[in-house]
């Protein structure tokens, strides 16, 4: 075991905004408000900051930490723990996530607490090595998946294996005896309030649903299992690792995560799948493919089709529709020897979403070079989408037999979304060379 501590990181100059809380019988809250971040990770906007949730669990045998702070306020988490526990009390690390939110205060813990023995998935091991280089060999480490336990004597940790929400190591800890569910990122959300609990803050509905959209949703079958593992739980109190804890009606945060999954509305036209065809065109010739294309394609019964102008720019309003398409379609003239810019936008904005497996396709005219088509279609498969037919080029304004080949384009992937691909018509005269 290391020896000596390391002089902790430098705290911030301001006054904690809180002290310790305990949340339950036995259990304290220990962790840090930050109130003036204003963004997270880069890709979040953090309107009032955010909280690093930590607790403590004292058992009649043991006393677990679970999870931990940001580097930044190690020092003011240790003084914290320090009025809940000796540190030759800690006898559990628990980590449900190894993002550096939650573990930033891991390795100055670990220098002072001798007995803490870390619990953490499989694959957080991974990451745990990085996190602790050198000293990993020198701590007792135990992976633990969905059903293993911890003993603290009169209390119970309980693991349940929750990976990619959002992270692959991520996992939920159930304390038995009192109902209380540590959920680390899921269910969290940045929103900074020292009252603490979501029955005293202010409304943090927008940064509940925001933080979902941004950090769970990519994740959303990942998500689901991991409600699906938690929902048969009794639950009195969901302790999370940003956010107010939930304390009133910790159930209802479950079953709105359920609906934030769920917004597809019954399909009215009876078609089982949809395409989205996007586009933008300069000079009509990219929107006479695209229409031709929507053609095709809706002459199918199974494949719902419809058909969007870019122009507008603003793309935001088309990701729900996205999330929830089966197939997508875009459509640009290749400008400068590249895409049109609002697609590009439109293709960024998918990283909110799964598009794994979604039908893909590219469409567009050009003058002399042509390359945007298949800068788009790279882009697609880049997003792991399924791309059955090669990108459809059409030199400036499409004649009668182009817009033809793109009837037959849309009707091909139509085809391929109903499951039942279209021969293609083989070319004999190329292949015996004539
Ligand atoms: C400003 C400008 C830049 C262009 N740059 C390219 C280019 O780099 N490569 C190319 O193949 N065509 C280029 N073109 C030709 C267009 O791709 C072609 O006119 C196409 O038919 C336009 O399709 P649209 O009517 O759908 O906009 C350019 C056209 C314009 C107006």
């Amino acid at each position: 075991m290391p020896a000596a501590p390391a002089i902790p990181a430098p705290d911030r100059a301001r006054p904690a905004p809180r002290g310790p809380e305990q949340i339950a019988d036995r259990v304290t809250w220990i962790g840090a408000l930050d109130p003036d971040l204003r963004n997270f990770d880069v890709i979040l906007k953090t309107a009032n900051g955010t909280t690093y949730n930590s607790y403590v669990v004292r058992g009649s045998q043991g006393v677990a930490v679970i999870d931990t702070v940001k580097q930044e306020f190690t020092a003011e988490f240790l003084a914290k723990l320090e009025t809940v526990a000796r540190y030759d009390e800690i006898t559990t690390l628990v980590l449900n996530h190894l993002e550096p939110d939650h573990t930033g205060a891991v390795p100055e813990l670990l220098r002072r607490a001798p007995h803490a023995h870390i619990h953490v998935s499989p694959r957080g091991l991974q990451v745990l090595r990085a996190l602790l280089k050198d000293d990993f060999d020198s701590y007792r480490i135990t992976t633990v998946q969905t059903g293993d336990t911890v003993s603290l004597g009169d209390r119970t940790l309980r693991f349940l294996t929750t990976p990619y929400v959002h992270w692959p190591d991520t996992q939920c800890t159930y304390l038995e005896e009192q109902n209380l569910l540590f959920t680390c990122d899921l269910l969290g959300c940045h929103y900074c309030d020292a009252r603490l609990y979501n029955d005293k803050v202010g409304d943090f509905r927008f940064s509940f649903e925001y933080y979902f959209d941004h950090i769970m949703r990519p994740f959303k079958r990942y998500v689901t299992e991991a409600l699906d593992l938690i929902e048969p739980l009794r639950i009195d109190m969901i302790a999370p690792g940003h956010g107010p804890v939930l304390r009133a009606h910790p159930r209802e945060y479950i079953t709105h995560y359920r609906r934030l999954i769920t917004k597809r509305l019954a399909s009215e036209t009876g078609a089982e799948k949809t395409l989205l065809i996007f586009y933008v065109s300069a000079y009509g010739a990219t929107a006479q493919m695209a229409e031709a294309i929507t053609e095709g394609a809706a002459e199918s019964d199974d494949v719902r089709v419809s058909l969007f102008d870019l122009q507008g720019g603003d793309v935001t309003p088309f990701i729900d529709l996205i999330e929830e398409a089966d197939g997508l379609a875009f459509g640009t003239p290749t400008i400068n020897g590249d895409a049109v810019r609002t697609v590009w936008d439109l293709l960024s904005s998918l990283v909110d979403i799964d598009t794994k497996g979604k039908l893909g396709a590219s469409f567009g005219s050009y003058g002399w070079t042509g390359e945007a088509v298949g800068m788009v279609e790279a882009r697609m498969q880049g997003l792991k989408m399924r791309v059955p037919e090669k990108g459809l080029r059409i030199k400036m304004h499409p004649t009668a037999e182009e817009l033809e080949q793109c009837r037959d384009f849309g009707r091909r992937l139509a085809a391929h979304l109903a499951g039942r691909p279209a021969e293609r018509e083989i070319d004999m005269s190329a292949l015996l060379g004539r």
